[in-house]
């Protein structure tokens, strides 16, 4: 049942801030009108009521920020909005008119976009080819096409060639495309899913500065972000989401980032731990020389590793800067045995695992937060009890044996221990979710992600491969993986960390090396560099060692790339 066009409505159109709102920035109240309104939106899951009552009116013209904790129903909300849900209860209205939207279509048809977190671009297709793709017959394209999206282009200062090949963009151009060919199908409200979470802080500010054309057009943005610093510094207005329901309306310039987070967990966040220093002298993995190169779609061969050194120590943290595409991925899959590198070594704990395939490296003690984990970190139609398994199924608790007692005979799945165990992870990870019967699908992405990580941690690694270990989730709950991992570094675990994030990369390393087409560029001291500094050396600007300039301003070493490791890795 859908009452989305009745338009029987508890709150009338324009109305007021919904339930324990401030008041101060309902969007209705904007000069250009109200773009989007929703109204008493109710959507319920099995065992979960994922919106319940949601009252939001987005004003036109402007950046509307939705934040809340993992599972708060944000997303649930936008895809009612993009027509991929339909609600159970509840009024959607669009520049004042109520609809009834059964499918994407549908809300395209409406001025509604979507820019997804995982882009939907063919990568061997051009621009011009993927943003006509599925808006008109391709063998209708042509000049006409091309013009409209240089137009575009130059109308928001998207700065995309048409003739470009996908392959060929990082990922800011890519979500560029993506913004392009939402406005192509006549989008006149955006919304965009945790927009900033793969960007550097440079292509940050880039994209906020796009997002401040769209909307001086009278375009209306409507965005998801776990990133409250970002949050206030672009908004126009924030509603703030817990436990499926809105529960404030907030104006960025009312409010502190500590604030907001405070609203979305309803409680007063934990401070943050100071850093000691627990990195040892004793070496947990060495990589050296390490090499991989790979075939694009053009047949050619390219360096995607190039010689690649270090040594990460029981106890320290060493963290990988990089714009995505510049090899970390590459690095981390080499190290997980998931591809064949052209030469170099790997000794995790004094054993050459260089050979080995990944379950023996993971039986030797590697734990695996993997950066896409609808591929490689979970079994999404399995329920939660079966992704307990995934990984980790010949060790313990998920085994049992040698069946009937008699010693070299296979071991046993311990199905009643990784079902409890489960639970345990469950609840120790506070993974919001009816039960471990559910599928994992079904679960938010930040709870998908907790549930990983609980996973992961269960097992005590030695060395943990943790590439964006708190993609998605929210403020909470990445200070207490946080937490985790610096807890078990104070024991002795060796962390690789991959992140995007770069105060996640700061925060977290005991040593920063910087990635750049495939090479160890540069390093930092996490203790003194500033995220502008790393952005820098991201892009190649800066390599060598980042000396700190008063000015705030990096400079790299004189000494020209120092990717190679004199064998001592990071240690200070
Ligand atoms: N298809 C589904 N089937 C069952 N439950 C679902 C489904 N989609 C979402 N849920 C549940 O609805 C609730 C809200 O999920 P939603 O993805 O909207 O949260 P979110 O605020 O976007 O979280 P995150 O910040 O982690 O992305 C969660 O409890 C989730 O498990």
């Amino acid at each position: 049942m859908s009452s989305e066009s009745s338009g029987s409505s508890s709150a009338p159109p324009g109305a007021g801030p919904g339930p324990g709102a401030s008041g101060t920035a309902d969007g209705g109240s904007g000069v250009g009108g109200t773009a989007v309104e929703l109204r008493g939106i109710t959507k319920r899951f099995p065992g979960v009521v994922a919106n319940r009552d949601i009252d939001i009116a987005v004003g036109r013209g402007t950046v509307h920020a939705l934040v809340g904790e993992n599972g708060a129903g944000k997303s649930t909300l936008m895809k009612i909005l993009y027509g991929m849900q339909r609600p159970d209860e509840g009024v959607i209205r669009i520049d004042g008119k109520a609809v009834t939207l059964h499918s994407p279509a549908d809300a395209i048809a409406r001025g509604i976009g979507m820019v997804h977190q995982h882009f939907m671009l063919a990568d061997n297709l051009t621009v011009l080819e993927n943003t006509v793709l599925g808006a008109e017959k391709l063998h209708g394209i042509g000049s006409r096409a091309r013009k409209k999206i240089k137009e575009l282009s130059d109308a928001y200062q998207l700065g995309i060639r048409p003739d470009a090949l996908v392959e060929e963009l990082g990922v800011a151009d890519r979500q560029r495309v993506e913004i392009l060919k939402a406005l192509y199908r006549g989008a006149r409200t955006l919304i965009l899913d945790e927009p900033t979470a793969v960007l550097v802080p440079q292509e940050v500010e880039a994209l906020f500065a796009n997002l401040r054309e769209l909307k001086s057009e009278g375009l209306t943005v409507l965005f998801i972000s776990h990133k409250l610093g970002e949050v206030l510094s672009v908004a126009d207005a924030i509603t703030v989401i817990r436990r499926g329901t809105t529960v404030a309306s907030v104006a960025p310039e009312e409010t502190t980032p500590k604030q907001l987070a405070e609203l979305m967990v309803g409680s007063e966040l934990p401070s943050a731990e100071t850093r000691e220093s627990t990195v040892t002298d004793i070496p947990m993995l060495r990589v050296e020389g390490l090499r991989l190169s790979a075939t694009g779609s053009d047949g050619v061969a390219r360096t995607v590793l190039d010689d690649i050194s270090f040594t990460i120590h029981k106890g320290e943290v060493l963290g990988v800067a990089g714009v995505e595409g510049n090899g970390q991925a590459e690095l981390v899959e080499a190290i997980m045995g998931m591809s064949d590198p052209d030469g170099g070594t790997l000794t995790l704990d004094g054993q050459d695992i260089s050979h080995a395939p990944t379950r023996v490296r993971r039986e030797s003690g590697i734990g695996y937060i993997p950066e896409d984990r609808h591929r490689h970190g979970l079994l999404l139609e399995a329920p939660l009890w079966e992704n307990r398994i995934l990984g980790h199924v010949t060790e313990k608790p998920n085994t049992k044996g040698p069946a009937l007692g008699i010693p070299g005979a296979p071991q046993l799945l311990a199905l009643g221990e990784a079902r409890a165990d489960a639970g345990r992870i469950v609840a120790e990870y506070d993974v919001r979710t009816p039960g471990i019967e559910v599928t994992a699908a079904s679960l938010s992405g930040g709870n998908q992600q907790k549930f990983i990580v609980g996973r992961e941690m269960s097992h005590h690694p030695k060395l943990l491969i943790a590439a964006h270990p708190t993609r998605g989730v929210d403020v909470g709950a990445q200070a207490q993986i946080w937490d985790q991992i610096r807890t078990a570094r104070r024991e002795g675990l060796a962390v690789l960390l991959i992140s995007a994030d770069l105060d996640e990369l700061i925060g977290l390393s005991d040593t920063l090396r910087v990635m750049y087409r495939g090479r160890l560029v540069a390093d930092a001291d996490p203790a003194h560099v500033t995220p502008q500094e790393l952005g820098s050396a991201m892009t190649g600007a800066a390599t060598g060692h980042l000396d700190h300039q008063e000015d705030g301003t990096a400079s790299g070493g004189d000494d020209g790339p120092r990717h190679q490791d004199d064998g001592t890795g990071g240690d200070k």
